[in-house]
């Protein structure tokens, strides 16, 4: 990956929005909250009125919170509803992305001879799903796991969360983490990553939303006003990009929140909105994810040798998918999709639970040393 200019940062995004004023409010323009975006709307140009098309920005959010955000009831991390394997619609899924611990024999194999990096996202796949954001801790058996994972293998954190947050989850210095959906990259000093980094530095940060800073801050605020009086719903800062979580809100709300983040979004054109697990995630409008994070990792870690470095990427979010689909692009390394629910994906493999994550976290660890290359081989 080339980063030689400096900045993922799209060149004009001003302009880019100006544009297209008139014809949709800018900040939504860059992704599409329902299948097949909004070249409807956009296609009847300008003779639709300004508000009409907020009318179909707000209801097409409102549809993507819907599709994206199974009912809580269905959303039972250990749940006691029915088992994933008694869904015909769950099976039929798992043959196009089988399970990760059933095909470990076959991701060792295909590991043989090369260095396996591990790539891990925060919360629901490394901590289980809960209603508290602030309380999404990580069992100290996963942190035993991941400790182990850091201990033999080049490994690093991507979490939507604040980089500063996730590393006060995780506690673990020994690993890279890249906060923000990547736009907050602090590489380590430690283990595999000290020969890798600029001399004489500690460890090394990549930040390639920071002239947003002042921005976020703005937004946040204006988030947290607008929503104040919606029980149920809070916002948090990530420092580049700012989450509006309604999963405690009442579904009849979910309207009134889609359409108060579209209003406040309109007075931020270099602003986007995408749609997480019950989260609203507002971020700045750049060329940057998860997926360029990796490719930013390997690189700084003297990874990127596609034929020798086998990296596996776990998460259970769509903001992964940006991760899975680099691995598949670059046609090495897996990626590993976190779910109880059938999901399109990017993903090669598939792992039910957090429980499930570290069951292969473990195994990984565990493999014969001549099976895969580890740092004490
Ligand atoms: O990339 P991630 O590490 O998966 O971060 C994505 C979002 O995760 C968090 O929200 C999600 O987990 C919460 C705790 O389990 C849950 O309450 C919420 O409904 C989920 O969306 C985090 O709080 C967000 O800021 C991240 O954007």
């Amino acid at each position: 990956m080339d980063l030689s200019n400096g900045s993922p940062v799209i060149s004009d995004p001003m302009a880019m929005s100006q544009s297209l004023m008139g014809v949709l409010p800018s900040n939504m323009m860059p992704f599409s909250v329902r299948p097949g975006g909004y070249s409807g709307a956009g296609g009847a140009g300008v003779n639709v009125s300004r508000r009409k098309i907020e009318e179909v920005l707000v209801s097409g959010l409102l549809d993507a919170m819907k599709s994206s955000s199974p009912r809580k009831k269905h959303n039972v991390v250990f749940g006691q509803e029915n088992l994933p394997e008694e869904d015909p619609a769950y099976s039929a899924w798992m043959a196009k992305c089988p399970s990760a611990l059933a095909s470990f024999k076959q991701i060792v194999a295909s590991a043989q001879g090369k260095k396996i990096a591990v790539f891990l996202d925060y919360d629901g796949t490394l901590s289980p799903i809960v209603d508290d954001p602030e309380k999404a801790v990580m069992s100290p058996v996963m942190r035993a796991a991941v400790r182990n994972v850091a201990k033999y293998f080049p490994a690093a954190i991507v979490s939507g969360r604040s980089r500063k947050k996730v590393l006060e989850f995780v506690k673990l210095k020994e690993l890279c983490y890249a906060g923000s959906h990547g736009m907050d990259i602090m590489t380590s000093s430690s283990a595999h990553y000290e020969h890798n980094t600029e001399k004489g530095k500690e460890a090394n940060l990549f930040q390639p939303a920071r002239d947003f800073l002042p921005m976020i801050d703005e937004v946040s605020k204006a988030l947290l006003e607008v929503t104040s009086g919606i029980e149920g719903a809070s916002v948090e800062d990530n420092k580049f990009c700012v989450s509006v979580h309604y999963r405690n809100v009442d579904e009849k709300d979910w309207e009134l929140v889609a359409r108060l983040v579209n209003e406040v979004l309109e007075d931020f054109p270099a602003l986007k909105v995408t749609n997480g697990r019950m989260v609203l995630e507002v971020r700045p409008v750049i060329d940057w994810d998860k997926g360029k994070a990796v490719e930013f990792l390997l690189q700084s870690l003297g990874l990127s040798d596609s034929e020798n470095v086998i990296p596996i990427y776990i998460g259970d979010d769509r903001t992964d998918e940006d991760a899975f689909k680099v691995l598949r692009e670059r046609n090495c390394g897996y990626g590993i999709l976190v779910s109880q629910v059938p999901k399109e994906t990017e993903a090669f493999y598939s792992l039910r639970d957090p429980s499930e994550v570290k069951l292969f976290l473990v195994l990984l660890c565990s493999a014969p040393a001549g099976s895969v290359q580890r740092v004490d081989s």
